[in-house]
């Protein structure tokens, strides 16, 4: 059997030249029905003192270890889920996901971080142009973003965009942990942003993102939510996981698998 994360010839193609590629019905709406539905669950069941809403102003979740991929950012997320729920450990550990690590050559691949997000109308705010690599770096870089679209993600309700090729340029800054606390090593760049496109998806679509690939996403201007299941992941083989990261983990965390 095929799995859709399997690349072919032309997907690994797009994927080096582009910088990101789209795995159209990656799952299927079942998957996706229960991932939402076990999100809807957790958020019944859920005490607000393990969430936070992200707002640019108040950068007191970072010491909260709490991650966030753009101090710019307003999101609403639940972290984790790939290793603490069955649900959404099922997706991670499934056929398909391994065959696409595979494919885009993973060693000893590991999911470091996940976050469900929400992108409500009115709060789901933006995302600014960044690179994952800034956040979750290994020596050498080995991050990939892996967006599953839980609804259509369109330019209306917030769906991502991206400078096609801009991996190639190389990591521009990373976001360091120390005495002082979170912080960018340099400034950002300024982007134009008549280079980004828009990457609109349907439910059930994988975005492939490399991680040096800047990428954005403006707020969801629509009336209704925009989710997606982020994660990322990095190499555990051939490797160093930066001391200086914003993410320390007391464990090691589990392969996907050790080829
Ligand atoms: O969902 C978004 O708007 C941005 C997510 C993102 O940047 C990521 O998953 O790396
Ligand atoms: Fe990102």
């Amino acid at each position: 059997m095929a799995y859709p994360g399997s690349l072919n010839p032309n997907q690994l193609q797009f994927f080096n030249s582009q910088g990101y590629l789209v795995l159209d019905s990656f799952v299927n709406p079942d998957e996706i029905k229960s991932m939402r539905n076990r999100m809807e669950q957790l958020l019944h069941d859920f005490d607000s003192p393990s969430s936070v809403i992200f707002s640019t102003k108040d950068h007191s979740h970072a010491k909260d270890n709490y991650f966030f991929d753009s101090a710019e950012k307003i999101s609403f997320f639940f972290e984790a889920l790939h290793e603490l729920d069955p649900v959404f450990k099922e997706f991670s550990s499934s056929k398909n996901f391994s065959s696409l690590l595979s494919s885009l050559g993973y060693k000893r691949p590991a999911v470091v971080q996940s976050m469900y997000i929400f992108k409500q109308p009115g709060i789901g705010g933006e995302v600014v142009p960044h690179q994952d690599n800034s956040f979750l770096y290994t020596d050498p870089q080995t991050c990939t973003g892996l967006w599953l679209a839980l609804e259509d993600a369109t330019v209306i309700n917030g769906c991502l965009w991206a400078i096609p090729g801009s991996q190639k340029n190389g990591l521009v800054r990373r976001f360091i942990r120390d005495a002082e606390g979170v912080h960018f090593d340099r400034p950002s760049p300024s982007y134009d942003q008549k280079d980004f496109v828009p990457i609109e998806v349907k439910a059930g679509s994988l975005v492939v993102i490399h991680g040096d690939l800047i990428h954005q996403s403006f707020e969801n201007q629509s009336p209704n939510s925009r989710h997606a299941y982020s994660l990322h992941v990095v190499d555990t083989d051939g490797c160093k996981w930066a001391e200086d990261n914003w993410i320390r983990r007391k464990q090691e965390p589990e392969p996907i698998y050790v080829s």
